[in-house]
């Protein structure tokens, strides 16, 4: 997927944020966006996404969790289930049984013994997951998700990131601050935004420059 002369800036601000920026997405493939608070990550998420209009052409379709949905606390998570894949798979009833078909294992494992729980009564981390997991299983050719480790335990990390690889025809786009999750792949590129530009690495060329960048070295060193 390749990027190019991306221009943009806030529709009430008269500066660009981002001036004739190109790069590509490994694609497909999982590419991890990082870099210092306000770099504009989640700005360049929505631009390629369509939340924000810009001067690209999007040919591709997107799913975009950018923060969590908010559901009523008495809607259960079969519910959410329904509301979620319901249309996508054309099920106007999506049972346990009907899901074990669709889910990869670690998916259907977590969401086993929550299926008729009630949303208010699940955790931060439990209702941010059940999301995660049912949003992956919509196919769209780009996936982006924002931050979707943050506060998530590494186990649940593993779930996800198991979600992810039962689906590797697609192409990611993960924004963390975590490099755990970088660390959880063997192939990936990076996406480092600084400065209102973006520099690209796969895996040698990262760690590499960790080295000798010191916002790299840092986010290398954080786990
Ligand atoms: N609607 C807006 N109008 C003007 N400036 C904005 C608007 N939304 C965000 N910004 C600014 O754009 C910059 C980038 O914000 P963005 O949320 O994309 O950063 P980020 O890299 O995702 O940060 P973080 O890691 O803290 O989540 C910030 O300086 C922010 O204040």
């Amino acid at each position: 997927m390749n990027i190019q002369h991306l221009t943009y800036g806030f529709p009430r601000t008269k500066a660009v944020f981002f001036d004739d920026v190109s790069f590509s997405l490994q694609s497909p493939g999982v590419n991890f966006l990082i870099g210092e608070n306000g770099a504009g990550k989640t700005t360049l998420a929505d631009i390629l996404t369509g939340s924000r209009p810009s001067n690209l052409a999007l040919t591709w379709q997107a799913i975009y969790l950018n923060q969590q949905l908010p559901m009523l606390s008495s809607v259960r998570v079969c519910d959410v289930a329904q509301l979620v894949l319901g249309i996508e798979y054309g099920e106007r009833h999506l049972t346990l049984a009907r899901l074990q078909k669709r889910v990869d294992a670690a998916t259907l494992t977590f969401l086993t013994p929550l299926w008729q729980q009630r949303y208010g009564q699940l955790s931060g981390g439990q209702r941010k997951l059940v999301q995660l997991l049912l949003f992956l299983q919509v196919d769209r050719q780009l996936v982006v998700l924002d931050e979707p480790t943050a506060a998530i335990d590494r186990q649940n990390v593993q779930r996800l990131f198991a979600g992810m690889r039962a689906h590797s025809e697609r192409t990611y786009l993960v924004i963390t601050h975590d490099s755990r999750d970088v660390a959880a792949f063997d192939a990936f590129n990076v996406l480092w935004l600084h400065q209102h530009r973006i520099k690209c690495y796969q895996p040698q060329a990262f760690y590499q420059a960790a080295q000798t960048e010191p916002f790299l070295g840092a986010f290398v060193a954080g786990h």
